[in-house]
């Protein structure tokens, strides 16, 4: 399968080098404080540094001012913008013509009427992450390795691309686009032997079961 792929939540050289050199084409780095994956600014920009040209820097954010984004976006070399909280319409519009980058804008599914907020997304945002809606009781709404019914996004496009997210591992990807149809997946617990501790091998053993597809 040429499925694209964004390896997400990663805190260390040498897992950044397991992604890159593993294949995939998007690394993401997360600047949420209370996250297991958090970095902090001058850690993503010396990890983002080292990452290869082609291979696309993305910034995971929540609710982010522009006081936070302007230190984030200056500091630290990006290709997009992952705004994962409850970032409204506006606010992606204002986001994407403040830093001139482009914006993916995550948004839970759980049931069909969350179809029609990514439509509404589809319109503003460069590209959508469509992940699973985190449980009430959880503290982040992403990152916590829960798949959804992909049934529920069957056969269905939106006006910019996409990426399937939401407990995506090396035994399920396959079946996941396969059914969904998805062109780009994103993932991070799959590839993680704790909360927030990406393992090498599993990064390889994920796109190895991707590939053979
Ligand atoms: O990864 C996190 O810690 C995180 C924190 C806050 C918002 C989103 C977060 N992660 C994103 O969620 C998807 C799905 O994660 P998983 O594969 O189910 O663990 C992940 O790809 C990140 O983009």
């Amino acid at each position: 399968m040429d499925t694209r792929v964004k390896i997400c939540g990663l805190k260390t050289p040498v897992t950044v080098a397991a992604a890159v050199e593993a294949g995939a084409q998007y690394v993401g780095f997360v600047f949420v404080p209370k996250s297991p994956r958090y970095v902090d600014i001058p850690t993503g920009r010396d990890l983002a540094l080292d990452v290869p040209v082609g291979v696309a820097k993305v910034a995971l954010v929540m609710n982010a001012s522009d006081e936070e984004l302007d230190r984030l976006t200056g500091e630290v070399p990006l290709d997009m913008l992952q705004l994962h909280g409850d970032e409204s319409l506006e606010r992606v519009s204002e986001v994407r013509a403040r830093y001139g980058l482009p914006v993916m804008k995550a948004i839970g599914v759980s049931e069909p009427r969350d179809l029609q907020v990514l439509d509404a997304y589809g319109m503003v945002a460069d590209q959508l992450l469509v992940d699973a809606k985190a449980p009430k009781e959880n503290g982040l709404p992403g990152g916590n390795g829960l798949p959804f019914d992909w049934r529920l996004i069957s056969k269905r496009g939106w006006n910019a691309p996409w990426m399937l997210a939401g407990g995506l591992t090396a035994e399920n990807v396959v079946q996941a686009v396969q059914m969904t149809g998805t062109k780009q997946v994103d993932l991070s617990s799959g590839v993680e032997s704790a909360p927030g501790v990406k393992d090498p091998a599993m990064i390889r053993a994920f796109m190895k079961a991707l590939r053979a597809g």
